[in-house]
């Protein structure tokens, strides 16, 4: 998860640099390939949310040169943004994240002693217990109690793009992975009682015990929550991956037009789950936010995201990229044959949609 720091020192001392394959954990291939059933499953299910998660605590690392600490740091961006192309062909360009070091000038090195030492017992945890410990120690000003803020699902609502732009925010430490996978089931009932290994197993995107649970170890957590239109998001998920099984227990129904049962399933069901969320948090503290992926609504909704972290709300750009959309999964003639949705199916869609709503 994306730790802002608002305005304040990026600790260098918290970069790792890893072999290049583990750098690329968003590229083309893991990106953009189509998912397996079982994880399609689950996104389609009533009771999972998608979040993402706090990221693996990074260890301290060795003193570099500044420059080559540079070259380093670079190349680390420069691997998580292979995942991040707008289009096959266009990676977007990174931005000089090297401003929010500048407030590190203005601590006295007492208040530098203080966000170096916090910085490194939050990086030491492998364990919630240990996280909830380090949180106790004084911060420097503007430094924010990690981890600050989750983005947290819908599917299939711009997350990934969401992700890519805010990884080259200067004041947001981001997790290395947009899906860290870092809670599962081995957690439950209690996150106390997770280690870093077992969370890293697989999601458990689960909105029954997981708000109450957060609430209870990270009470100053920020969450924003990505929707989307109700009807493209159901035809996101089930066309996200057009040559499963899945999809072909649905052909029928998809060739007539996304039939409504299997979009029913596909069905983000926001309204449910949301409620879960607002049950252990404050208003104050969740942000629900839909039209990013509408082209008028996109900036607006982008600068409400930013200035609700609390941070620079101007960069690293006032655009969203594109990522992660079906074409770029698949073909626009595999696609191509699911596209005949006939006016009486869209009705039905659109009372559906109108259904939801009403709930
Ligand atoms: N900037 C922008 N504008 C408009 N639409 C956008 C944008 N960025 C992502 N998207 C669309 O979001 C869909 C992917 O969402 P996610 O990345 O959250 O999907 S996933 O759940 O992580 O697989 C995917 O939707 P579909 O193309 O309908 O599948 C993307 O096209």
């Amino acid at each position: 998860m994306p730790e802002v720091k608002d305005g304040q020192p990026q600790q260098r001392v918290e970069k790792q640099q890893q072999p290049v394959a583990e750098q690329r954990p968003q590229t083309e291939q893991q990106a953009q390939q189509p998912k397996t059933e079982a994880q399609l499953g689950a996104r389609a299910e009533p009771a999972k949310f998608k979040v993402e998660q706090p990221h693996e605590p990074e260890q301290v690392e060795q003193a570099h040169e500044p420059e080559q600490v540079e070259q380093e740091e670079q190349a680390t961006l420069e691997g998580q943004l292979m995942g991040c192309r707008t289009l096959k062909t266009d990676p977007i360009p990174a931005v000089d994240k090297s401003p929010s070091l500048r407030v590190l000038e203005t601590y006295t090195p007492q208040q530098q002693q203080q966000a170096q030492q916090y910085t490194a017992a939050v990086g030491a945890c492998t364990d919630f217990a240990c996280l909830r410990q380090a949180n106790q120690l004084p911060r420097a000003p503007g430094q924010f109690p990690f981890p600050h803020f989750l983005v947290i699902g819908f599917p299939k609502c711009a997350t990934t793009s969401i992700y890519c732009h805010l990884i080259q925010h200067p004041q947001v430490q981001h997790p290395k992975l947009k899906e860290p996978h870092l809670l599962t089931d081995k957690c439950r009932p209690s996150l106390s009682n997770c280690s870093v290994e077992a969370q890293q197993q697989y999601v458990v995107e689960e909105s029954d015990w997981l708000p109450e649970q957060l609430a209870a170890a990270f009470p100053w957590l920020k969450m924003a929550i990505s929707m989307r239109e109700p009807i493209s998001q159901a035809i996101a998920m089930l066309l996200h991956n057009p040559g499963s099984p899945f999809v072909h227990a649905c052909e029928e129904q998809l060739m007539r037009g996304l039939g409504i049962q299997c979009t029913a399933e596909a069905r983000a069901h926001y309204s449910s789950k949301l409620r879960q969320w607002m049950a252990f948090f404050p208003r104050e503290q969740l942000h629900v936010y839909e039209g990013i992926t509408a082209v008028d609504a996109m900036p607006g909704a982008l600068l409400h995201l930013k200035s609700f972290l609390g941070v620079d709300e101007s960069l690293p750009s006032g655009t969203l990229p594109l990522t992660n959309w079906k074409h770029q999964r698949s073909g626009p003639d595999e696609l191509g044959k699911y596209w005949m949705l006939r006016r009486a199916d869209y009705e039905l869609l659109v009372g559906m949609a109108r259904n939801d709503t009403v709930e």
